[in-house]
């Protein structure tokens, strides 16, 4: 019945449609990573909101995940519009001695929704295992933090026949312990790594099939209705020119935008997807 599954895009956010059956919101991310100043941040935001008419649009959520340092100048510009946002990373730890770190206590504190979890640039730079990066998913939940699971293979990868494998690798250790009621609020983001910062997106077609994919893993490990609840966003090279394309793919519910979330002009596009 998976393939059946449409995404509805829902007059009031989080509400079940005319038909009676589950609906996902979608949901646009901007990953800022290491980029923008305090007034950068701030700048950029106000031109946004303008763009927006002040306010988020009703029926597609939108998220911010500024770098630390802009986290709590972005909550004073965002709180009230219906933005969200949230942070690129966390420590699993309560608090301690992990010079440079930042933990969920200290995200929640400055009003953070979500976190984004195991983005490849953590995995790969970084050296974060699929241990380390379970155990942030179970801290972000045990703090009301909904986690954004970033999942994606290499070129290599890829081109080795080894795609699906690697991301049910990465679902599997990335989730293990987590319970169906808790995997009901996750948030997947599929970002094939040859994609990211390249301008070279996966074909709508590639992305939907490995949605579709990642979707059918949920429904065996947590059940259709979970499954189904799920929000699995694309990522890597997403921009005003292929959004709309992406978007409009049944498995593809939202977006995590790098590069072309740093400029309010292109994000604005990218919200306003048709
Ligand atoms: O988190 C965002 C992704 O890494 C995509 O970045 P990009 O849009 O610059 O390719």
């Amino acid at each position: 019945m998976l393939s059946a599954v449409k995404k509805r895009t829902a007059q009031l956010l989080d509400q079940p449609d005319e038909e009676g059956g589950l609906m996902r919101t979608p949901l646009i991310a901007a990953n800022w990573k290491m980029h923008k100043t305090v007034p950068e941040a701030v700048a950029m935001l106000r031109d946004l909101l303008d763009r927006l008419g002040g306010q988020a649009p009703t029926d597609r959520r939108v998220l911010i995940c500024p770098p630390f340092t802009a986290l709590s100048a972005v909550r004073d510009v965002l709180d009230g519009t219906g933005i969200f946002w949230g942070a690129q990373n966390m420590h699993p730890a309560e608090e301690g001695a992990f010079t440079g770190e930042i933990s969920a206590r200290m995200l929640t504190d400055l009003g953070c929704s979500y976190v984004i979890i195991g983005h490849s640039e953590r995995r790969h730079i970084f050296g974060e295992s699929d241990a380390f990066i379970n155990q942030k998913v179970h801290a972000a939940f045990a703090h009301g933090l909904t986690p954004i699971l970033a999942v994606g293979e290499k070129i290599e990868q890829r081109r080795a026949g080894e795609h699906e494998a690697v991301v049910e690798a990465q679902l599997a250790q990335g989730l293990e312990g987590v319970s169906a009621e808790q995997a009901r609020t996750l948030v997947i983001a599929y970002e094939p790594v040859w994609a990211i910062g390249t301008g070279e997106t996966a074909t709508p077609e590639d992305a939907q099939a490995m949605h579709a994919f990642i979707r059918g893993w949920l429904a065996a490990r947590f059940g259709d209705d979970v499954a189904q609840q799920v929000i699995i966003q694309y990522g890597g090279s997403v921009k005003p020119n292929n959004v709309d394309a992406l978007m409009a793919q049944p498995d593809i519910d939202g977006a995590l935008v790098g590069g072309a979330s740093l400029h309010a002009e292109s994000f604005a596009r990218i919200i306003q997807f048709q």
